[in-house]
């Protein structure tokens, strides 16, 4: 089901002016937890296991294009000044700095990939979440995942080995915070505790595949 989302308002400083269609409850699904505790891994699974039935919006980003990255597939490559303009007329649903770059996501990117009938995936961040859920009419599923423990998380950071020590240490520190959130009543639908993948991908699917029903079967 759809409905009319004409709303111009101003809300935690981000102004949303959007005239558009989007999915009642709501065809997306955003999942957050701490660096390293397995977000890609489940939903590398989820994807693999239902391959029609949800889509990763494209972000939007100020950094130069990698070698192999093509335009509009990895990423929506822009300028500061084109990112910044669209932040203001309202576009983006969530938005943030990371080494000097702009990422974001925009409402048209998640619509795109819900007018193909998908449920889409935002894998975001604790402050992109506090940005989704002060957009109105939103009405995100939200997701949790949490180590067991944060020592366990340090093993799957260090076993992964995509980090250097700094970058490790900064990971691990922020942790503790997104967990705190993480568990705090109202911010999130479902917790998942990430210990044995295959428990927590079951308990995973099983919400998802519930809170979406009505979409896409
Ligand atoms: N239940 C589990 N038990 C043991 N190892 C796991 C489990 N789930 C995931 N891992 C491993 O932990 C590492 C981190 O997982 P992954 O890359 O999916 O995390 P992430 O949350 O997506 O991290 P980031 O936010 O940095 O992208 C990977 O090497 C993955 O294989």
């Amino acid at each position: 089901m759809f409905f009319s989302w004409s709303l111009a308002v101003m809300n935690g400083g981000v102004k949303f002016a959007a005239s558009k269609m989007v999915r009642q409850n709501c065809g997306l699904l955003v999942v957050c937890g701490p660096s390293g505790v397995g977000k890609s891994t489940l939903l590398r699974k989820l994807f693999d296991e239902y391959p029609d039935k949800f889509g990763f919006s494209v972000s939007h980003t100020t950094r130069s294009p990698r070698i192999h990255e093509v335009d509009g597939q990895h990423y929506h490559f822009t300028t500061k000044e084109q990112m910044q303009a669209a932040i203001d007329r309202g576009e983006f649903l969530e938005h943030a700095v990371f080494s000097n770059n702009m990422y974001g996501t925009s409402l048209n990117a998640v619509q795109t990939v819900q007018k193909l009938g998908k449920i889409c995936v935002l894998d975001i961040d604790m402050q992109g979440v506090i940005q989704i859920k002060k957009v109105p009419n939103l009405k995100p599923v939200g997701v949790f995942i949490k180590p067991p423990s944060i020592g366990e998380l340090e093993v799957r950071l260090r076993r992964r080995a995509s980090e250097s020590e700094a970058s490790l240490r900064a990971r691990l520190n922020a942790a503790q915070q997104e967990i705190n959130y993480g568990e705090t009543p109202g911010n999130f639908d479902y917790i998942i505790t990430n210990e044995s993948l295959d428990k927590a991908y079951n308990a995973f699917k099983e919400f998802v595949l519930k809170s979406f029903e009505s979409i896409g079967n």
